[in-house]
C-alpha cells in the first residue's frame, strides 16, 4: 500500500505539474481525478500511511471525496411556465385577484446554467450550494470559490443569503470542448450541462479552468436588507458587488413584458451565454407577500420559455 500511495503520488505530481505549469497534461481530467480518487481512498482506509507530503494535503489541491448534504433553510423554488402571451394574460388576471393597487414587473433573462445559493457570514462567502431537490442541496463551496465573479467578502460585514445561476460563457463552451475533443474525450452537449459537470468535479483545480460565472438574482433573506422590490434589491445586491444581469427591466404592464419578449427572444443569439426564457416577478415584495406561493413556486413569478 505504501509503495502504492508514493507511485500514485509521484504520478499525480507529475500530472499536475503538467497541468498547472505546462498547460498540457499527458492524461485527461477523468483519468487524473480517478488516480486522485484511488489516492483519497487508499490514505483514507491507512491513514498511517498517509505521506505527509500527499499531493492532498497541497493547498488549492482541494479535492473532496464527495459533497456534503445541505438544508436550505428557505427552499429553493421552481417556476410556473408560459409559453405565450395568452398565458401573461392569464397570469396576471390570477394576480390582480390577489392584490388591489398598482402592480409592476421586473423581467429578467433566464439564464440557462445551475441555480445555486451563496451564504454569507459577517461579510465573509461561508457556504455555496446546489439546488438539488429544493430543500437539501449539495455543499460545493470550494468549487464555488473558482467562480471568479462570486464575492468572497462583502463590502460591508452582513449575514445573508443569495441565490443565482451558474452557468459557463458560450465562447468558454466551445473551447472547453475543442480541448475535450482533440484529448479525445466525450465534448458536453450544451453549456448548461458543461457548468453542471464542472460544478460536479471533485478537483477545485479543474473547475478553476473552467471559466464559470455567475448572474445572482435573488436575495433569500431580504429582511437583511431592509428592501422593498425586486428591482430595488438586484441594485442592492450590485452595489455589494454580485454579479446581475444587466439585461432586466421593470415594466409597467404585460404589453411592454411581452414586447421584452420579443426582443430577447431574437437578441438573445447575440448574447455570451446561453438563455431559455424569460422570468416575471411582481416586483413589488408587499405584493409578492400578498400573492404568496403554491408548495412548489411563487405565485407572484412565471417563467416565460422560448420555444426549443
Ligand atoms: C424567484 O425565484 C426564481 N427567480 C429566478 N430569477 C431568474 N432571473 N432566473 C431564475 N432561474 C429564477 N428562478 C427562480 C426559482
Amino acid at each position: 500500500q505504501q509503495a502504492k500511495m508514493l507511485e500514485l503520488n509521484r504520478l499525480l505530481k507529475q500530472y499536475a505539474k503538467e497541468y498547472y505549469e505546462q498547460d498540457q497534461p499527458s492524461v485527461t481530467d477523468a483519468e487524473y481525478d480517478h488516480l486522485y480518487q484511488e489516492l483519497v481512498a487508499l490514505e483514507a482506509a491507512h491513514p498511517e500511511l498517509k505521506l505527509k507530503d500527499s499531493i492532498t494535503q497541497e493547498v488549492g489541491g482541494r479535492v473532496l471525496s464527495g459533497f456534503e448534504k445541505v438544508k436550505h433553510e428557505t427552499a429553493m423554488l421552481s417556476l410556473g411556465n408560459a409559453f405565450n402571451y395568452q398565458d401573461l394574460v392569464a397570469f396576471e388576471e390570477r394576480i390582480k385577484k390577489l392584490v388591489s393597487g398598482p402592480i409592476t414587473y421586473n423581467c429578467e433573462l433566464k439564464i440557462d446554467g445551475l441555480a445555486i445559493s451563496l451564504k454569507y457570514q459577517d461579510g465573509k462567502f461561508v457556504q455555496g450550494a446546489t439546488r438539488g431537490d429544493g430543500k437539501i442541496g449539495e455543499n460545493i463551496t470550494e468549487n464555488l470559490k473558482q467562480v471568479k465573479d462570486i464575492p468572497q467578502i462583502l463590502p460591508e460585514p452582513l449575514t445573508l443569503e443569495v441565490r443565482g445561476e451558474c452557468f459557463m460563457p458560450k465562447s468558454s463552451f466551445v473551447e472547453l470542448n475543442e480541448e475535450r475533443e482533440a484529448q479525445g474525450e466525450n465534448i458536453f452537449a450544451n453549456p448548461r450541462n458543461a457548468a453542471a459537470g464542472s460544478l460536479r468535479q471533485l478537483d477545485t483545480r479543474v473547475v478553476a479552468k473552467r471559466n464559470l460565472s455567475s448572474f445572482i438574482y435573488a436575495v433569500a433573506t431580504p429582511e437583511a436588507l431592509a428592501l422593498t422590490s425586486q428591482s430595488s434589491g438586484l441594485a442592492k445586491m450590485n452595489e455589494l458587488g454580485f454579479h446581475i444581469n444587466p439585461e432586466g427591466i421593470v415594466c409597467e404592464s404585460i404589453e411592454e413584458v411581452w414586447n421584452y419578449i420579443q426582443t430577447y427572444q431574437e437578441k438573445r443569439h447575440d448574447l455570451p451565454y446561453e438563455i431559455d426564457g424569460i422570468v416575471i416577478k411582481v416586483n413589488e415584495f408587499a405584493l409578492q407577500e400578498e400573492i404568496g406561493y403554491t408548495v412548489k413556486a411563487p405565485k407572484w413569478a412565471i417563467a416565460y420559455k422560448f420555444p426549443a
